[in-house]
């Protein structure tokens, strides 16, 4: 069994591909970082590390990678033969790859190949739905109704924390030991693969709201609060008494919105940001806020981790998300050089203003109530 996965970086290595390995699949990694292709083609295997206690270490094996910079054709060859497709690049690089998967799967269709099934495993709603989109833009009629009938592209939400890598050993991958990866299988093709440590599902949405709505809101909050009181990491955030309980209460701000939405039950959804914080204060992990915070366009956006819960609380609660609202303020003010996506928000707003910012960047219209409450905090 084949399994071609896009990014071989720190979620790549440290969770897709050592399940996929663990599954039975050769996995081969397409990336556009030499040395981490190099690398992997030189050792065919890495190291993945548990940030425990009782620190636990595995080789994964059978792995090999293609750089698809310099060799497109050789990542075309690997998607018309491979069992499955999977990705963890970063959503602002699903629309980068689509063509070369839309070309994998056309010498695909026309060698006539079993179904393949496309997961996109990125921090979004609706990934490989917008991974989907993206390979169909170029495609005529013919071609797509083709496409519908051979391929398919489920959902997915994936939960591990994986820092940025400051190893001596380039491939090895320190990684928390929690992990989830839920894949919504009404929306596959084919027969379901076996892959332990996945969790098929008929409905994605409660998971996937859930996980982005509390680990990475929570995240959001811990970096982008803990930027504003100046500190490193989220490690030293969470043991900031400050942050800490602006944390929690954005939480339970979200938390109202699942269990509302949802109807999940409101002590086992404690239980579950309890344990979340817990995982940010794992003490092995050295994350910085720098990572978590990255991208606040991104994070800014109407369907992503703030704003989406923040409208969707004001919509079930018929509150003001007090918390939510600072958390987006701090957001606002994130100013890092390095982060080229805050450089482009810290340049919007010194030429629009906040107000004006908000509405190119959240998707919100001017008369939002959001818009006034994150206005406040910005004062
Ligand atoms: N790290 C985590 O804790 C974590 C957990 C869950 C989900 N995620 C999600 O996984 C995705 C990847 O995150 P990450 O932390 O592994 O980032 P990362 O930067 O470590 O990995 C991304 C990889 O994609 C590669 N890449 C970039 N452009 C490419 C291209 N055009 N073609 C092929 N490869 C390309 C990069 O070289 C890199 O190796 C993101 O969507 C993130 O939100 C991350
Ligand atoms: O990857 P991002 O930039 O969407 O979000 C940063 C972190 O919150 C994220 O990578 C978490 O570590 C991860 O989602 C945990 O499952």
């Amino acid at each position: 069994m084949l399994a071609v996965h896009f990014g071989g970086g720190n979620i790549g290595r440290g969770f897709i591909g050592k399940l996929l390995s663990d599954a039975g699949y050769e996995v081969v990694f397409v990336d556009v970082n030499d040395e981490i292709v190099d690398l992997l083609n030189e050792k065919r295997e890495y190291k993945v590390v548990l940030a425990a206690d009782q620190s636990e270490e595995t080789i994964v094996k059978n792995v090999r990678a293609i750089n698809s910079k310099t060799n497109s054709d050789e990542v075309i060859s690997a998607i018309a033969k491979a069992d499955l497709v999977t990705t963890a690049v970063g959503p602002t690089v699903l629309g980068i790859i689509a063509n070369l998967i839309r070309d994998g799967l056309k010498m695909r269709a026309e060698a006539g190949s079993n179904p393949l099934n496309i997961i996109a495993c990125e921090n979004m709603i609706g990934g490989s739905s917008f991974l989907k989109e993206k390979v169909y833009e170029s495609l005529n009629t013919d071609q797509a109704e083709k496409f519908d009938q051979l391929f398919a592209f489920p959902n997915a939400a994936v939960d591990r924390i994986v820092p940025i890598q400051t190893n001596e050993d380039k491939l090895m991958v320190l990684v928390e030991p929690f992990y989830e990866w839920a894949v919504d299988q009404s929306m596959m093709i084919g027969e379901v693969p076996a892959i332990e440590g996945v969790t098929f599902v008929d409905d994605l949405s409660p998971y996937i709201e859930r996980k982005l709505f509390t680990v990475n809101t929570g995240h959001a909050a811990a970096a982008y609060l803990g930027y504003e009181a100046g500190l490193k990491t989220i490690k030293d955030a969470m043991e900031d008494d400050h942050v800490l309980e602006a944390v929690r209460n954005t939480l339970q701000e979200t938390g109202a919105v699942l269990v509302e939405k949802y109807g999940f039950n409101s002590e086992e959804h404690q239980q579950y940001i309890n344990k979340i914080v817990g995982r940010f204060k794992n003490p092995h992990i050295n994350d910085d806020i720098t990572r978590v915070a990255r991208g606040p366009l991104r994070k800014l956006g109407r369907n992503d981790r703030l704003v989406s819960p923040a409208v969707q609380y004001i919509q079930y609660l018929e509150k003001n998300p007090e918390n939510l609202a600072k958390v987006i303020a701090a957001a606002l003010k994130y100013d890092v050089q390095e982060d080229p996506e805050a450089v482009e928000l810290q340049e919007k707003i010194k030429a629009n203003g906040y107000e004006e910012t908000m509405v190119q960047v959240c998707g919100l219209s001017k008369d939002h109530p959001l818009v006034e409450l994150v206005l406040k905090n910005l004062k």
